[in-house]
């Protein structure tokens, strides 16, 4: 069976009331030109509550853009637990971004563990997976990618990506406007996917890997179209209605 495309957008940190709203109802008004894809959003967590009430009625999916680790709510300052995530209206949950990676000090093993608490709350984990440019130049992409996927596969097992969606993201695609090509993303995707493959191949095949960095309209098609790519993970350009609309576009076109 083909996998149903997916695009999200992962604001990040950005946003504010009045500019969530004009966002949020253009690009709701809008989505119903795209039934044969899946579409999810993943404003900051302040503002998923009422992001989720301007939602009320169209099947745009929400997500948080991360989660405490921690199985149970308690007292842990500052954190999210996931089924608070869950409580608001979210049904997938961003884990292992790279900015969280680099900029928070995430290791492999907290992502795993994220990874978990995501699903145990009744979540669908988006595990991003990603090399810097230092990592490609230097050959190490698929060393890097198959240690990133390992510590969750070990911990988690592959029965749980059933229910996960992975997102490669390359980091020297992210926010820079360099674009991986059609060629780099998918073999990128064929690796991972092959990754999964080696422990169940009937989950690998129907896992769905999103391509995240510097998609923008005009690029979205040539990266979706590739057999592997199931999809994006829109930075930047989810933030912008009639960008995002134009990318979520392209991926209903390919599943005509
Ligand atoms: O990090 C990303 C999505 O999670 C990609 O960001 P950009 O689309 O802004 O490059």
């Amino acid at each position: 069976m083909a996998r149903r495309k997916l695009v999200a957008g992962n604001w990040k940190m950005n946003g504010a009331r009045d500019a969530n709203a004009a966002l949020v109802h253009d690009i709701t008004f809008d989505s119903k030109r795209f039934p044969g894809i899946d579409i999810v959003i993943c404003p900051p967590a302040v503002y998923i509550e009422s992001v989720a009430a301007a939602l009320s009625g169209s099947s745009v999916q929400l997500g948080g853009q991360t989660l405490c680790e921690q199985e149970k709510p308690g007292a842990f300052t500052g954190e999210i637990h996931g089924g608070m995530l869950k409580d608001v209206g979210c049904s997938h949950v961003i884990v292992g971004h790279s900015e969280r990676r680099a900029l928070y000090g995430e290791s492999d093993a907290l992502v795993a563990q994220k990874f978990i608490t995501a699903q145990t709350c009744g979540l669908q984990p988006i595990l991003c997976l990603g090399e810097t440019l230092a990592e490609r130049e230097s050959n190490q992409t698929e060393t890097v990618l198959a240690r990133q996927l390992a510590a969750v596969l070990d911990a988690a097992g592959i029965q749980a990506f059933k229910s996960a969606i992975v997102a490669y993201e390359p980091v020297w695609a992210i926010g820079t406007g360099r674009t991986a090509s059609g060629e780099q993303a998918q073999a990128a995707h064929a690796f991972i996917r092959g990754q999964l493959a080696r422990a169940n191949a009937k989950i690998a095949n129907s896992t769905r890997i999103l391509y995240g960095g510097s998609v923008k309209a005009d690029n979205a098609e040539s990266l979706f179209a590739n057999a592997d790519v199931d999809g994006g993970l829109i930075g930047g350009a989810s933030l912008k209605a009639a960008e995002f609309l134009a990318i979520c576009a392209a991926a209903q076109t390919l599943c005509q």
